[in-house]
């Protein structure tokens, strides 16, 4: 049911997933494969509420970012497609998952973003992405 034309309600859940990775050509040590434990925050919103009293039940998008966010990355080596990458995980046995960039905060956020946004169904809709790499460093992604 529609209330007002200048309404809108955010909910957001909070996900984990451990992944490991490296930037290449990186100056310092993330250049090196190492892990990190992410913490990732997905806002959605929507202009009405439906007959249930929810935009969408936390459960469903559970199921959403689980099918296409955390199956992809949990316990997954996250590596740029690049001919060193390509020679290193030949010696490497573990569910390599390759991006045409580096896995930064930046990238990751970018093609969470592309896979959630094809995931929802109006009025719901992606607003707000949160991903902590560390407990110190995050990226924020927002419509
Ligand atoms: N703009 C970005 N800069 C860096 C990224 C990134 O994704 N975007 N990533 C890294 C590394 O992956 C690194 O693991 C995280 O960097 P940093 O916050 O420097 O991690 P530290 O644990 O070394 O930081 P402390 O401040 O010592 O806790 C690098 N840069
Ligand atoms: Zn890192």
């Amino acid at each position: 049911m529609k209330i007002y034309s200048d309404f809108m309600i955010s909910i957001t859940k909070e996900f984990s997933f451990e992944t490991a990775h490296r930037i290449s050509n990186h100056p310092a040590s993330c250049k090196h494969i190492h892990g990190h434990s992410y913490r990732l925050f997905v806002t959605v919103s929507a202009d009405e509420i439906q007959e249930n009293d929810m935009i969408i039940d936390f459960k469903e998008l559970k199921q959403i970012i689980n099918e296409k966010v955390i199956k992809t990355f949990d316990h997954a080596l996250v590596l740029k497609r690049n001919d060193e990458n390509t020679k290193l995980a030949q010696n490497i046995d573990s569910n390599i998952f390759w991006m045409e960039f580096e896995p930064t905060v930046e990238r990751l956020l970018d093609y969470i973003r592309k896979q959630i946004q094809n995931s929802l169904a109006e009025p719901v809709f992606l607003k707000k992405l949160k991903l902590y790499e560390t407990a110190t460093s995050f990226g924020e992604w927002e419509k």
